[in-house]
């Protein structure tokens, strides 16, 4: 792995990541991918590329792969062939999943995880510890840029009034967005998200997907999403899997009017 800064690029920036070079334009590389479970392969020779501050969304049928796609990215499951890289030199598959997501790579899974317990703010306060440990986050003080950072995120996130509220009587919406407030705090370079919509309000809908939508640019996401209307409503490009390979991409009209993914979606 190739750790050294980049020539040229301000190591102050939000798009600076140690060793990370996405200066052809590519965030993640996935060549020839196999994952097989007992002989069924669930990932078959796919090939992804994500564009750095793109927003792709994933969808296909179930069992298409979607969700061991997202693993092997993680380092949750190592694959029998292919290479994973992030930019052109990081390889992700001699990495573990928290030397991967300490990179820059992390996951939105569609249960929300924040502590009920805790207000808005100190959610926000613990994703920036790294030490969880109750009397390393008791000792924890915040620095100015810390805060500032927190204030940013409250409203990346439109959660600024609640910063004070306890998470546990958040909507379930509102908890989606802290979560999503607590990975922005660890300033990923690629978010990988699962399924963000699922039980939504109409209104926490249209809600998460502008917060989506401002997210792309400085960062790059990886929507994985059943909901084809709200795919619609943020994705410039989709990818299609079937049975564990890119069946297509292209603009959500492209893929929805080609005869194949008509016919995998309706069985035919
Ligand atoms: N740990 C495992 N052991 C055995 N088979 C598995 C395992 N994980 C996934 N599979 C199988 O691999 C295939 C792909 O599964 P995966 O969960 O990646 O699909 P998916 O596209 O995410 O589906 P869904 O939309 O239903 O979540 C499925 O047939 C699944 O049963």
């Amino acid at each position: 792995m190739n750790s050294a800064p980049i020539e040229g690029v301000d190591s102050s920036s939000h798009l600076y990541v140690e060793g990370l070079d996405t200066r052809h334009g590519t965030v993640l590389y996935l060549e020839d991918v196999s994952v097989s479970f007992d002989g069924f392969k669930a990932l078959n020779k796919l090939s992804l590329y994500i564009a750095a501050g793109e927003l792709r969304c994933l969808i296909g049928p179930n069992g298409a792969g979607k969700t061991t796609l997202m693993d092997v990215i993680t380092g949750k499951t190592r694959p029998d062939t292919g290479s994973v890289f992030f930019g052109q030199t990081i390889n992700l598959l001699a990495m573990d999943e928290p030397a991967i997501a300490q990179a820059g790579i992390c996951r939105k899974f569609q249960k929300p995880s924040v502590f009920d317990a805790l207000t808005v703010f100190e959610n926000l306060e613990l994703a920036l510890t790294t030490n969880k440990s109750p009397w390393a986050t008791l000792m924890f003080k915040l620095s100015p840029s810390q805060r500032d950072r927190i204030d940013e995120v409250l409203t990346t996130i439109g959660l600024s009034a609640q910063a004070k509220q306890r998470a546990g009587i958040l909507s379930h919406g509102q908890k989606q967005w802290l979560e999503i407030g607590m990975l922005l705090m660890q300033d990923p370079k690629v978010m990988l998200v699962d399924e963000p919509i699922a039980g939504m309000t109409h209104q926490e809908i249209e809600r998460t997907a502008e917060l989506l939508l401002s997210l792309q640019g400085e960062r790059s996401l990886v929507v994985v999403e059943h909901d084809m209307e709200f795919v619609r409503s943020i994705a410039r490009k989709v990818t299609v899997l079937h049975e564990g390979s890119v069946l297509t991409e292209g603009t959500m009209d492209e893929v929805q009017n080609d005869p194949r993914v008509i016919q995998v979606y309706l069985g035919g």
